[in-house]
């Protein structure tokens, strides 16, 4: 068993009280492998974020339970990193030290510490900004800076919520070709939220399709396109019968109004 296995089990997460109780997520069963990339869609409100925050440890389940490895998640960890929508970059910092943040909050920057956030920053093609605010930055390059912070402290589970989702279409295609190569280059699990199935079959190994709330898993979607992808294989009919599959579950089958390139849940 490994840090980067993620297994939910039995989760159900409901929130207040009484007439006032939501639940969010019923029945959730859900296992991911170490080193998988997969991704979260379905309609808003089925419970995406929630099952992120529960397998960060941000909130408790109100049952079930959820494992990283061997060891039942009660509390943040360093094991999980998260990154979310919008970059949230310290204005005053540069991104040198924007990504470094967190192991100085924590009061463990070592003498390689610098070394290694050049490192990633150099993967995400931001070598020669480390010294720039990020005011001087575009709205992708801050987010680079946001993905290269949530891996600083080499976690074995990577949680993205929605992370390009603030960013132009371009961009975001560029974007998800950035994050396929620090997945291959430092491995580790990734669960992706989005609203772009087309970004999610793209980018992962599985897509895991949610219901409309209470959320359950309704489809577990795997993608066999090879490795490294590319663009030309959006063409395939293995990419088109995946974003179909998926397409159907959340939109349903007659409906055909939703444009086939980027249908969005
Ligand atoms: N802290 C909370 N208190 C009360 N209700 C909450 C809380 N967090 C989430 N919810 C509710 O739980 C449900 C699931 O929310 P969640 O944010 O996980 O959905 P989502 O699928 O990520 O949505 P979106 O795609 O719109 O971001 C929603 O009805 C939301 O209002």
């Amino acid at each position: 068993m490994n840090a980067g296995d993620v297994r939910l089990g039995g989760i159900v997460q409901t929130f207040g009280e009484d007439e006032e109780r939501v639940t969010a997520l019923s029945d959730v069963d859900l296992t991911v492998e170490a080193g998988e990339f997969v991704s979260l869609v379905g309609p808003s409100g089925c419970g995406k974020s929630t099952l992120l925050r529960l397998v960060s440890g941000l909130i408790r389940p109100s049952a079930g339970r959820v494992m990283l490895g061997e060891t039942q998640v009660s509390a943040p960890t360093p094991d999980v990193g998260f990154v979310f929508q919008a970059p949230t970059l310290l204005p005053w910092a540069t991104v040198l030290e924007n990504v470094l943040f967190p192991l100085r909050m924590l009061g463990e920057i070592a003498p390689d510490s610098a070394d290694r956030a050049r490192e990633l920053l150099a993967l995400v093609g931001l070598q020669d900004f480390e010294g720039r605010h990020p005011d001087e930055l575009s709205g992708g390059m801050q987010q680079r800076v946001a993905i290269c912070r949530g891996l600083i402290r080499d976690p074995a589970v990577m949680l993205m919520d929605e992370p390009f989702a603030a960013l132009d279409a371009l961009t975001r295609e560029e974007m998800g070709g950035h994050l396929l190569e620090l997945w291959r280059q430092k491995p580790k699990t990734i669960i992706f939220v989005t609203h772009s199935i087309n970004e999610a079959v793209f980018l992962s190994d599985r897509v895991i399709v949610m219901s409309a709330r209470p959320g359950r898993i309704v489809d577990d979607v795997r993608i066999g396109l090879a490795r490294p992808r590319t663009q030309d294989m959006e063409t395939t009919n293995e990419y088109h019968h995946a974003v179909q599959r998926i397409r159907q579950h959340i939109y349903g089958k007659r409906d055909t109004r939703i444009p086939a390139r980027e249908a969005t849940a």
